[in-house]
């Protein structure tokens, strides 16, 4: 199975080394506008092959979308990341060109493609994708509930002083530091409700957290996180290449779920060789409810700024 990412950066390249390393495609191809990039990020993993024992073919390319050709999973990681102090959303002046782009380039090489969005602002990026390539639904998935899911079960973890496997947590919502909602009331250690074992401070903090968790890793980085992100697209990968069926909170085309319609918005869906394979129906209470459609308010605004994009 073969993958392309778009953006050598530090989440395309620490995504296809997770990828190598964990066998999930045997073809990644990186590519990149910078010239020469993608190329040494592609001969450095490939360097590790003989000491993490992977047979993953990694190659990397300047700009040449012939070599991205029949592609099954495409990842969009190009753009600029956000310095500390800024919001995700103020990438979007400079970020959606680039995003629209790529996808054409990339729609044109490997038609039957899965597109897996990672550029911010996420949400606007995979509303933009999903408007501008007119595909269906189900192959257009944004990257953001895996990670901030992730950082929820380790904030989670931290504060229970167990290990985050054991940790059962997802947040839905927008992709932003306001937007995000982790759904603590749902979260459990091995089954039991993490109420159990916490303070409603307790776990008001660790909400708190993972809803800055781009934001606290930026300011103590001076540019966004790349580990988490970066495994993060791998995990969903592995999801559509082998059809692993698993629950991810993913931003996708919303048609009435969760009362909501014409916006891409993390909610949780069944990730298999298809894209999208469904929606998952959570019976939120009143207030899930409220900040759900609080979420997708402030969602549906931004995607109002790609008009000039769009044409
Ligand atoms: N969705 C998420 O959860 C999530 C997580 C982390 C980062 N991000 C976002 O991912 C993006 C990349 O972050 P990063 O840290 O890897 O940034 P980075 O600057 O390290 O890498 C971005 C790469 O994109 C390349 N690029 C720019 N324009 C291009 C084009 N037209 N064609 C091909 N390549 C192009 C650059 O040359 C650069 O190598 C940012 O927008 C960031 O905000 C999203
Ligand atoms: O925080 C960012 O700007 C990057 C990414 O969205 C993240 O959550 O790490």
């Amino acid at each position: 199975m073969k993958v392309t990412i778009v953006g050598a950066g530090n989440v395309g390249a620490t995504c296809a080394d997770v990828m190598a390393y964990r066998g999930i495609a045997s073809e990644i191809v990186l590519l990149d506008i910078r010239e020469g990039f993608a190329e040494g990020k592609a001969l450095d993993i490939t360097q590790c092959a003989t000491n993490t024992g992977f047979n993953t073919k990694v190659t990397g390319v300047t700009n040449d979308y012939s070599k991205t050709a029949g592609s099954n999973v495409v990842v969009i990681t190009s753009g600029i990341p956000r310095k500390p102090g800024m919001t995700r959303e103020e990438l979007i002046g400079i970020n959606a060109g680039i995003v629209k782009s790529v996808a054409e380039n990339l729609l044109q090489y490997s038609p039957e493609a899965i597109f897996v969005i990672v550029s911010n602002p996420m949400d606007t990026m995979t509303y933009l994708a999903y408007k501008s390539l007119g595909l269906p639904k189900n192959r257009i998935i944004g990257m953001g509930g895996a990670l901030d899911s992730s950082r929820f079960r380790t904030y989670l973890s931290l504060a229970l002083d167990k290990p985050a496997n054991d940790i059962s947590a997802m947040v839905i919502g927008g992709h932003g530091d306001t937007t995000m909602i982790p759904l603590t009331r749902l979260a459990s250690y091995n089954g039991i409700p993490v109420s159990q074992f916490l303070s409603q401070e307790q776990l008001d903090k660790v909400a708190a957290d993972t809803m800055v968790g781009g934001a606290t890793l930026t300011g103590l980085l001076g540019t966004s996180a790349w580990y988490a992100p970066g495994a993060s697209v791998a995990y969903l990968v592995d999801s559509i290449l082998n059809d692993q069926k698993k629950m991810i909170a993913c931003s996708v085309f919303v048609e009435g779920e969760y009362g909501q319609n014409d916006i891409c918005i993390g909610v949780p869906c069944i990730i298999g060789k298809n894209g999208l394979e469904e929606i998952i129906d959570i019976k939120l209470n009143d207030a899930e409810k409220a900040l759900f459609a609080k979420s997708a308010d402030a969602v549906r605004g931004m995607n109002d700024a790609l008009a000039t994009v769009l044409g």
